[in-house]
């Protein structure tokens, strides 16, 4: 498994120095990743991606909704990467809508809701671009399902994985941009109840937007 840039417990920035909406500056704590170091990140991740998976046709599978933004920006460093390395494949996405979290916690039930047809994944090389890894229950029940379409290989990148100790299925994806501290982070299409995703950079949410947005 390559490396990954390890937030530590007590590693934020203050709101004050970002562009945050002003609709959501009162609910939130601070800031975790600025989106500037999420790109530099994800960048790099482009490059791994490629020189280990760029022998063959590669499938990018978006999860729904949290990974858009990670998979757009991920896809155009890669296809950037595929057009300028003197070694291209051919590169092509699909997309699945998985939803679990309520507030802020899961609720264990793990739903596909449409897109779940992915006969175009047999016998390719297939790529995961999920934006985060909490309790690993999401992952476990995609891996599951795209096993039955006979892919040639399986590969997952996620853009956070959460140190959760205890309720994680310990499952580590293959490649990680960041390992972040056990809060409820939005952002950068991350959500709490379909609210943040509006949200550039990924912050922590404070105890007035936990209220403010609960369902
Ligand atoms: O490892 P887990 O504990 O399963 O949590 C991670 C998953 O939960 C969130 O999705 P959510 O259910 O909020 O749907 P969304 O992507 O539409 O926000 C997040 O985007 C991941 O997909
Ligand atoms: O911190 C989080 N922020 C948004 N969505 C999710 C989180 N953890 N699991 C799902
Ligand atoms: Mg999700
Ligand atoms: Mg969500």
């Amino acid at each position: 498994m390559a490396g990954y840039i390890k937030i530590e417990d007590d590693q934020t920035f203050s709101k004050q120095m970002f562009c945050i909406p002003q609709h959501y500056e009162d609910y939130l704590e601070s800031v975790m990743i600025p989106k500037g170091l999420i790109l530099n990140r994800t960048e790099r991740l482009a490059r791994d991606i490629c020189r280990d998976l760029c022998h063959g046709p590669l499938v990018a599978l978006c999860c729904l909704k949290g990974g858009y933004q990670f998979f757009s920006h991920l896809s155009e460093f890669i296809i950037n990467y595929n057009g300028t390395s003197g070694h291209s494949v051919p590169f092509s996405i699909d997309f699945i809508r998985l939803k679990s979290y309520e507030n802020d916690g899961s609720t264990n039930d793990v739903k596909i809701i449409g897109g779940d047809d992915l006969s175009s994944v047999k016998g390719k090389n297939v790529l995961i671009v999920e934006d985060i890894i909490d309790t690993g229950k999401t992952m476990k029940k995609l891996l599951e399902v795209i096993s039955q379409f006979k892919p040639a290989q399986v590969k997952v990148v996620s853009m956070l994985v959460k140190r959760t100790p205890l309720r994680s299925s310990s499952y580590r994806p293959d490649y990680i941009g960041f390992e972040i501290p056990d809060k409820f982070v939005v952002g950068y299409a991350l959500d709490y109840n379909e609210y943040f995703r509006d949200l550039n950079h990924i912050c922590i949410i404070n105890k007035e937007g936990i209220e403010k947005y609960r369902t």
